[in-house]
This record gives C-alpha cells, sequence and structure tokens, in this order.
C-alpha cells in the first residue's frame, strides 16, 4: 500500500498492493495495522455504499459538525468519479481550498478525507458504485452541506457535465454562509 500526501494537510491518496494472478486479483482495501504503520490511526464504525445511476450524478458537498464530525475512506467500485475534499478548517492556512481526484473500478485508489473538510463527487459514467468507511455514524443533526458550485471555492468540475443534484444539495448555502457554524480545530 501507497500512501501519498496531497497539498492539503491530511488528505491522502492511499494505493492499495494489488495482487494479480491467473484468476484475477486480490487486494486489502483497509487494513488496521497498515494504516497505523503509515501513521494514520483511525477507528471506522460504519461503511457507506452507494449507486448513482447517471453519468453526471453530484453528491456534496457533505460534513458533519463536531462532535460528529466523519474522516471518510473512500473508493469507486464500479465506474469511475472525481472525487473532492475541500478544507473547512477555519483556523488551516487552507482553508476554502479543495483537492480533487478520478478515482476509478480500474485504478482502485481511494482518498482519505480527514475531519474538518467537506467531501462530494461527480459521476463520470453510468452506474457508478462508491464504497466508504467512516469514523463517526451518521447524524442527521449535524449533517451540513455546502453548495458545490461556490465560485469562491472554485472546484474545477469536469465541464462537459451538467450535474444532477438532490433538492436538498441544490438548496446548500455557500461557503461564507455556512462557516460562521464550522466547529473545526478550534
Ligand atoms: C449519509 C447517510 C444518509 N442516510 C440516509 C439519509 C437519506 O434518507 C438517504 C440519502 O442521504 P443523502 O442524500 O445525504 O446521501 P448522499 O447525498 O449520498 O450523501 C453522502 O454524500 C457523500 C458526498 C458523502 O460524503 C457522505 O458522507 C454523504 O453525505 O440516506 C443514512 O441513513 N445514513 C447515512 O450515513
Amino acid at each position: 500500500m501507497k500512501v501519498i500526501g496531497t497539498y492539503l494537510e491530511g488528505v491522502l491518496v492511499i494505493e492499495p498492493k494489488v495482487h494479480g494472478d491467473h484468476r484475477g486479483w486480490f487486494m486489502e482495501t483497509y487494513s488496521d495495522v497498515k494504516f497505523s504503520g503509515s501513521g494514520i490511526e483511525l477507528n471506522f464504525v460504519q461503511d457507506n455504499h452507494s449507486f448513482s445511476a447517471a453519468k453526471g450524478t453530484l453528491r456534496g458537498l457533505h460534513y458533519q459538525l463536531n462532535p460528529k464530525a466523519q474522516t471518510k475512506l473512500v473508493r469507486c467500485t464500479q465506474g469511475a468519479i472525481f472525487d473532492v475534499a475541500v478544507d473547512i478548517r477555519k483556523n488551516s492556512p487552507s482553508f476554502g481550498e479543495w483537492f480533487g481526484i478520478k478515482l476509478t473500478e480500474e485504478n482502485k485508489k481511494q482518498l482519505l478525507v480527514p475531519k474538518g473538510f467537506a467531501h462530494a463527487f461527480i459521476t463520470l459514467t453510468d452506474n457508478v458504485e462508491v464504497q466508504y468507511k467512516v469514523d463517526e455514524l451518521y447524524s442527521t443533526e449535524n449533517d451540513r452541506g455546502i453548495i458545490w458550485n461556490d465560485p469562491k471555492i472554485g472546484i474545477e468540475w469536469p465541464s462537459d457535465i451538467t450535474p444532477i443534484l438532490s433538492e436538498k444539495d441544490q438548496k446548500a448555502p455557500l461557503l461564507k454562509d455556512a462557516e460562521n457554524n464550522f466547529n473545526y480545530g478550534e
């Protein structure tokens, strides 16, 4: 397994070791010992799995407030997504900055999105399955969103796709209208 840092502190790209043979392949998608060995101490408590039928489905930007903030270990097991993390830690030097990466069924890459980051993805193919582990339970009271196309964040979504959004995500606020509630790292 390879752990690759990004320009956002704490956001990591994980490349599992894939063991191929004449039958196909095998990989460990998460190992407590290997993550600990790389300095990543997590206690996952929930596994999530979503299916998006159409290319252009955009879920996010989502986060949970403390004390229910979540670390997410995200992977795409069918099709392809462009996966994004946005730093919403108020005192961070990279507050409001984003990192994006293509996660696909073929490349088997994973993105580790720490607490204090909003998360979103857009599907780049039809019939996409995304699976992710989280280290805090879902909490409707603490579940929040930021609008996907906030110009202040300026995420470079694939330009040839018109996003398909949930009603909730269409009504999400701008970063500037949500940031008073952020309670990470204070
Ligand atoms: C996230 C979540 C949703 N739900 C329910 C609530 C709702 O009825 C239904 C669909 O929820 P949503 O519309 O919020 O699903 P979705 O838009 O897929 O939300 C997800 O988006 C990605 C980007 C993330 O980062 C996730 O943490 C999560 O916020 O599932 C749970 O029961 N448990 C959960 O952990």
